[in-house]
């Protein structure tokens, strides 16, 4: 009987801090039979022969190839499932009007089964290929079609977090696309809930049902009372939008005369498992509050550039002792790739610590201490969106899921063997797409 049901030898990079990466060669990553890292072996540790010897001819046994190299899988911490059937288009409004004129006519077609089993099978198989191996999805309000999407998750075996939305204001929400009343949604949510923890059961990557009021401005107060009582109640994730646009952060200010995230709290909604995308327009006593209640930001570099309306000081935020993780914002966000992602929020944390308006004088410009690093994005591709669900996920470590991608590097541009490990880490992040990445494993499993 073999001890581990999986060893890995391999050279592996994984956040040793938000800023440091650490780079584990030639080691040996022992799995347990739940998916779990039991040991990760150093090749001066005693151990390290007695179990290459051990397990080197068994089937269980996975070498890297010369070149290969392994990452902690992605974690997508913001994703609308079913704006994948208009990625790359419609971007051409702002946040209001895109949801009225594209976004809702398209989330309404979602009563569809079949409909919905095409985008969604689709979509969680172009994830896994782009090394995302866990997902914080929005749904629609159709229970049913969001129930489908979490089994998808549980049968392509991604670790899948997935909420019904709620949108139940009749002011807000078109009669073709709305919760009938804040009653029926709430009936609903619960009856969502408790199916996907019947089905997290024989899950062994995870599936989780999540508590998702669309954004306030789609709410009535009936309705994220409720939903408040229900995170509480079963204790599970909550996702929504908070302080995403001018728009956005102005109706909340108007409706409760104070920010999102005061309101959001005030109805129960901001807790240790709670994930709030956007957040650009943060105050210092919101930032507070985040980092006091434990709720994290879903940072979507490249849906900001559309809808926001500005430049996020991610760093100073997270300075604060805020979780922050990152999110693709499918389809604000027109790329299902979080390595997209993860140069773009280096980007924009650099054109705001430079500014933009060459009018002003370069001391004017911008905003100090902005930027963020390559192995700053890493960490909250990772590690920190791991800390952003409470999940023992984003690190290659002792005591986290087998959650990995085997990188090929063979197709990058490296022409000295020579080159240090931590350039090619660094060329891993900027350059690879999905047919550089090999495999992916999700709790031990291989999915690609
Ligand atoms: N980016 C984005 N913001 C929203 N706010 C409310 N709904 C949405 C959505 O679908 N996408």
């Amino acid at each position: 009987m073999n001890k581990y049901s999986r060893i890995f030898l391999g050279t592996a990079f994984t956040s040793q801090s938000e800023k440091e990466v650490k780079i584990l060669q030639d080691y040996l990553f022992c799995i347990d039979d739940h998916g779990m890292i039991e040991k990760a072996v150093a090749p001066a540790d005693p151990q390290y022969q007695t179990i290459l010897n051990e397990y080197k001819d068994k089937e269980c046994f996975h070498q890297l190839q010369d070149r290969e190299y392994l990452l902690p899988g992605f974690i997508d911490l913001h994703i609308h499932a079913p704006q994948w059937a208009q990625a790359g288009t419609a971007l051409d409004l702002p946040l209001n009007d895109w949801l009225h004129t594209y976004t809702f006519p398209l989330e309404a077609k979602f009563s569809d089964m079949a409909y919905a089993e095409k985008v969604y099978d689709d979509l969680i198989r172009t994830l896994l290929a782009n090394g995302t191996t866990t997902g914080l999805y929005f749904a629609t309000v159709h229970k049913e079609s969001s129930f489908r999407l979490a089994e998808i998750c549980a049968e392509k075996g991604q670790r899948g977090l997935v909420g019904k939305v709620v949108a139940d204001d009749p002011e807000q929400n078109p009669d073709y696309y709305r919760d009938k009343d804040a009653r029926t949604a709430l009936a609903e949510t619960e009856a969502f809930i408790l199916e996907v923890k019947e089905l997290a059961k024989t899950t062994k990557q995870g599936v989780y049902p999540v508590v998702t009021p669309r954004f306030i401005p789609s709410c009535s107060d009936e309705a994220l009372k409720g939903l408040g009582k229900l995170a509480e109640k079963y204790n599970t994730h909550i996702q929504s939008h908070c302080s995403e646009s001018d728009w956005e952060h102005g109706y909340v200010k108007e409706r409760f005369e104070k920010n999102d995230a005061f309101a959001l709290n005030d109805f129960g909604l901001l807790r240790e498992k709670s994930v709030m995308a956007h957040c650009i327009f943060l105050e210092d006593d919101d930032v507070a509050l985040f980092a006091e209640t434990g709720t994290a930001i879903g940072h979507c570099p490249l849906s900001n550039a559309y809808f926001a309306n500005s430049v996020i000081p991610i760093s100073r935020f997270h300075a604060k002792g805020v979780d922050v993780g990152l999110g693709t914002d499918i389809s604000a966000g027109a790329t299902p790739s979080i390595y997209d992602n993860a140069k773009q929020a280096v980007v924009s944390s650099r054109m705001l610590e430079d500014g933009v308006d060459t009018s002003l004088s370069p001391e004017k410009r911008g905003v100090s201490d902005s930027r963020i690093t390559i192995n700053e994005a890493f960490y909250f591709a990772t590690a920190g969106g791991g800390e952003s669900l409470s999940l023992p996920i984003g690190r290659l470590d002792e005591g986290y899921a087998w959650d990995a991608q085997i990188i090929d590097t063979t197709k990058l541009p490296i022409f000295d063997n020579s080159e240090p490990l931590s350039d090619i880490f660094q060329k891993i992040l900027y350059l690879v797409k999905a047919e550089n990445i090999k495999q992916v494993w999700v709790q031990g499993e291989r999915v690609k």
